[in-house]
């Protein structure tokens, strides 16, 4: 509105401090080029949720709470101002067919993972079933996968009695030869949450699974090392799917099931804090947030600053 001067297009009429810059602009369209650093991805997916669910709208609403950050992380004396993250966009889901919407996952991500071998994907669900698509494709483009799930759930159910839904993602990966279960980190399964059967079969496939009791008895960096230091050793990548109904429903209202004794959100963001920093972690992805259900958009707040944590320290060792 260039002889207008006080007159800017809908919605943009807001106030711009020269001195501050908003964490949103730090996501910028993909320009069809290699990208060295970080990738936005979203697979709004949540037909497939067992209980209702709103997942499928949750990427537009973690890109829109990054206007509620800046890039300025006071306590580690870094600024992200410079860092990209360069938005591919959504996958386009079939309408009516959720073995289509999950194989269009698969398929559109391994075209972007296997052309874009410099770039390190942050995933926005969509429900927890995205995980598995999205996991065969990384690992079909990058190598042998190890994955460190935060998660109140097991996700290891069997896959006749409802197909492949948010409860099966790592039941499904095991199953298909995709991840071998001993390398699969479960952090933060709680109590009245999931079933003995399921539980042993993660133990009879040899998945690593620390309990909320394990979490707050031991120092969540010291549970992120000894994993990350086992896994290094066996597999080429490591992939992060960060269930957000991990956290305790006190944090994170807007998830389908939500509970209590979960995680506080300062450990799941000193979590990523760490995990970012680790050079064999090659992927992020943030799931089962139904922002219809949110409150004042918490949890979507909270997926922003999981991203915003896992970027904290990936310039160590420049300069
Ligand atoms: N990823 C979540 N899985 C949970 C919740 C399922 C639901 O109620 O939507 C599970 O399998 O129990
Ligand atoms: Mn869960
Ligand atoms: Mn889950």
């Amino acid at each position: 509105m260039a002889d207008i001067p006080h007159l800017s297009p809908a919605g943009k009429a807001t106030f711009k401090d020269s001195e501050v810059t908003k964490a949103h602009e730090l996501i910028v369209p993909w320009n069809g080029e290699k990208v060295k650093g970080f990738g936005i991805l979203g697979a709004p997916l949540s037909k497939s949720s067992i209980s209702h669910s709103g997942a499928a709208s949750a990427p537009g609403a973690i890109r829109s709470a990054f206007s509620s950050y800046t890039t300025y992380a006071i306590e580690d004396n870094v600024d992200l101002k410079c860092t990209q993250l360069h938005d591919f966009g959504d996958v386009n889901m079939h309408v009516t067919d959720l073995i289509k919407s999950q194989q269009r996952i698969e398929d559109t991500f391994y075209q972007v993972f296997q052309s874009q071998t410099e770039m390190t994907p942050i995933i926005f669900g969509g429900d927890h079933s995205i995980s598995s698509p999205s996991i065969k494709a990384f690992s079909k483009a990058r190598g042998t996968v190890g994955v460190i799930q935060f998660d109140a759930h097991h996700d290891l159910r069997n896959l006749i009695d409802g197909g492949p839904s948010n409860g099966t993602p790592f039941r499904n990966l095991i199953e298909s030869g995709t991840l071998k279960g001993e390398n699969l980190v479960q952090i933060g399964i709680r109590n009245f949450s999931n079933s003995r059967e399921y539980h042993d079969y993660g133990k009879d496939h040899g998945v690593s699974i620390y309990t909320m009791r394990e979490v707050r008895r031991r120092n969540i960096t010291d549970i992120l090392r000894e994993s990350v230091n086992r896994l290094k050793e066996k597999v080429d990548v490591i992939y992060v799917s960060v269930d957000m109904d991990v956290l305790d429903q006190a944090f994170a209202p807007g998830c389908p099931a939500i509970g209590p004794g979960g995680m506080d959100s300062e450990t799941l963001l000193e979590a990523v804090h760490y995990l970012g920093g680790e050079k064999s972690v090659r992927a992020i992805d943030i799931v089962e947030i139904d922002p219809t259900i949110d409150f004042r958009n918490m949890t979507s707040r909270i997926a922003a600053h999981v991203v915003l944590q896992f970027l904290n320290r990936s310039h160590e060792g420049e300069g």
